[in-house]
């Protein structure tokens, strides 16, 4: 099926789970599950070979050729990536993933011609890097008819499958306990300082034992223990310097940032405690951070119980980031999840929302998601949620204002027809009106630009009501306009409230006795459609910031907003003095112009007022149901499951 998509800023949205994208948009929660989105260029920056740390500016010289040339061998056969020349020389380009990059270009500084190893050997059998193993190596047929097993991987995982080493007088030397600790200090020691520990290792064969056919080639098992160290490397993945802001930005806008890492713990602490992940020395523990080994061999109600306090998971295999967005879901969260590599495909797919990565992230990961980040910056990742809350917070300025209009109109016209028999709002005029809020309105709200206010807002939880309590109150406000109208229509109250003016007495005070009874009927139902109409128009301000004093902030830079209202007016007058005929209106003076105006223009007032009345953060519906399952006992048994549901989210 092709997926709809479009391009917003630096992210594109692919329409495949569309409606998921409001409710994370709004709250949630971004678990990232590649550090790839953190970082620019990865470079190796420390390296230890034949037992000894190197300085990897000048490496060349004090190395062993039979070392260099083996290294070189396995860097250049054992990549995904690629080195170009260009021909007339120039410098060189390397490709492929970040790590592969760095690790290409290191062996290009020791000397490595890329296409001319790969061509002194062939490659005989290959194991893809695999994020579950955490190494990928290749069998290489080399001229004197051995066949040499390269393997390149996480640090100390290939360590442990390494049984010797290559000394400077290149012997090979047995990793003994000593040897052993001190690479193991080594990779600790370049972890602490945020590197990515990358070893590299080989193990010589016979040409006989490997198998010749393809078929058996195909179901080879590549030796992968009594290897022969070669190297180990720290790769520098230099942070964004954006990240630790929008990371902030995320903590402040209540969304709470975890890294799930294939990379050693000891990295992605360094890594987490640079970019504000973790805060402090004293918050960098378990739970909080955990290594993919210990989570896995918890029981599922460990799981769900540690699962919110994690924030940062090391060396963690595929399945470890989809049990923690499992877990995490099943508490109740919204969970966005970033990805790159296809390892990440099934996290991706479980989240609420998946982000992919536009640049470094491979197909399967990008069909897996809704959003890709074109520029596979975490940045990005901040203003998807801006957007996002923007949106939901559009569709319920829009939700609100249509409320207002609906059930003020509903209710004059209900109340006035059944005390009186007379509708004041006829037909035609109740389509204008609807043309306004609907059309009209919906392109004035609905376009509203994301404000920082949205990102300073808590998130909303996943069973939270589209029609919060704020906006339950600023609709009945609003609602006061017309009552002093339905007082009057309802005998009350008649003397002292405006819009009775505009009914009974209103015929008299208008000073309209001396005019057909016809006439005078007109004219105040005309008057009643245009304050109601500039009621609208005013409420309109109100409905863009429904939980803010100043309704016009930022109101001039929303042209179409502005736009929208001067066209509203203009069409008001164009029918309420040309279009008479057509609405059963006549055209009023200057003096009921100003009093339609002024009755819609309390709005503003009321609106402020209605804002420093206090709601509940519970929403009214659970009052209600509290107080409907307190009086029929079967129904509080059929509830009982939501309400819990529902307390666990808040
Ligand atoms: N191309 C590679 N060759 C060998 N080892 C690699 C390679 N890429 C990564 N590694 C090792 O595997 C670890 C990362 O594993 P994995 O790719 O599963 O993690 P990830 O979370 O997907 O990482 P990323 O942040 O790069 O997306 C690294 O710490 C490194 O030691
Ligand atoms: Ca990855």
């Amino acid at each position: 099926m092709e997926k709809k998509s479009f391009v917003l800023g630096d992210v594109k949205l692919t329409g495949c789970k569309g409606s998921s994208l409001l409710p994370f948009v709004t709250h949630g929660l971004v678990l990232r599950s590649t550090k790839r989105l953190w970082v620019l260029i990865m470079t190796v920056v420390e390296a230890y070979i034949c037992g000894k740390k190197i300085d990897t500016q000048n490496n060349k010289s004090e190395l062993p050729s039979k070392v260099v040339s083996l290294l070189i061998e396995g860097i250049a056969q054992n990549t995904t990536g690629s080195v170009f020349t260009p021909e007339g020389g120039g410098n060189i380009e390397v490709s492929g993933s970040p790590t592969e990059k760095a690790i290409l270009q290191w062996g290009v500084n020791l000397g490595m011609d890329f296409d001319v190893v790969r061509a002194e050997s062939s490659v005989v059998h290959a194991f893809p890097f695999n994020s579950e193993k955490k190494r990928g190596g290749v069998a290489v047929k080399v001229p004197n008819s051995e066949v040499h097993i390269h393997w390149k991987g996480a640090a100390e995982i290939l360590l442990d499958a390494c049984t010797s080493y290559l000394d400077d007088n290149e012997s090979l030397v047995a990793l003994d306990g000593d040897k052993v600790r001190y690479y193991k200090k080594a990779i600790e020691s370049m972890a602490a300082g945020s590197l990515r520990c990358v070893a590299i290792a080989y193990r010589a064969c016979k040409g006989e034992t490997v198998p010749n056919d393809e078929e058996e080639l195909g179901i080879w098992q590549m030796p992968e223990d009594d290897l022969v160290l070669l190297a180990i490397v720290g790769l520098k993945d230099p942070c964004r310097s954006n990240v630790r802001d929008a990371v902030q930005l995320c903590i402040k806008a209540g969304v709470k940032v975890r890294m799930v890492t294939g990379d050693n713990l000891q990295t992605a602490r360094a890594i987490a405690l640079e970019c504000g992940i973790l805060e402090s020395n004293a918050d960098a523990k378990e739970p909080n951070l955990i290594e993919g080994k210990a989570f896995r061999a918890l029981s599922e109600e460990q799981r769900l119980e540690v699962a919110e306090k994690i924030s940062v998971m090391g060396r963690s295999s595929p399945n470890d980031k989809l049990l923690l967005v499992q877990a995490l879901r099943k508490k109740g969260h919204v969970v966005a999840v970033t990805g790159d590599g296809t390892n990440d495909a099934p996290a991706l797919h479980e989240a609420d929302i998946g982000l992919a990565m536009g640049i470094q992230g491979t197909e399967v990961a990008k069909e897996s998601s809704d959003i890709i980040i074109l520029d596979d910056n975490f940045a990005s990742v901040v203003k998807v949620v801006r957007w996002g809350r923007s949106v939901y917070a559009n569709i319920q300025k829009f939700i609100q204002f249509q409320l207002t209009v609906n059930v003020a109109a509903l209710v004059i016209n209900v109340v006035a027809a059944i005390s009186s028999g007379d509708v004041p709002l006829n037909a035609v005029q109740l389509l204008w009106v609807n043309l306004i809020m609907d059309t009209l309105g919906a392109l004035a709200l609905a376009t509203e630009p994301p404000t920082d206010h949205l990102m300073d807002r808590t998130p909303v939880g996943r069973r939270e009501p589209l029609i919060t309590n704020i906006m339950w109150r600023n609709l009945l406000i609003q609602l006061l306009i017309p009552i002093p109208y339905l007082c009057v229509k309802l005998q009350a109250l008649y003397q002292v409230m405006v819009l009775n003016v505009l009914n009974f007495e209103g015929i008299k005070i208008l000073n309209l006795e001396h005019e057909s009874n016809e006439h005078a009927k007109k004219t105040k139902n005309t008057l009643i459609f245009n304050a109601f109409v500039f009621s609208q128009i005013f409420n309109e301000f109100n409905a863009r910031k429904p939980d803010e004093m100043n309704v016009f902030k930022g109101v001039t830079k929303n042209r179409l907003f502005m736009g929208i209202i001067g066209f509203t007016i203009l069409l008001q007058v164009i029918i309420i003095m040309f279009l008479g005929k057509f609405t059963t209106t006549v055209r009023l003076s200057w003096q009921l112009w100003l009093v339609s105006v002024g009755i819609g223009i309390i709005s503003w007032p009321l609106a402020v007022v209605g804002k420093l009345i206090p709601v509940s953060r519970r929403p009214f519906s659970e009052y209600f149901s509290s107080i409907i399952s307190s009086c029929i006992p079967s129904h509080r048994r059929n509830m009982g499951g939501s309400l819990r549901g529902n307390e666990e989210v808040l």
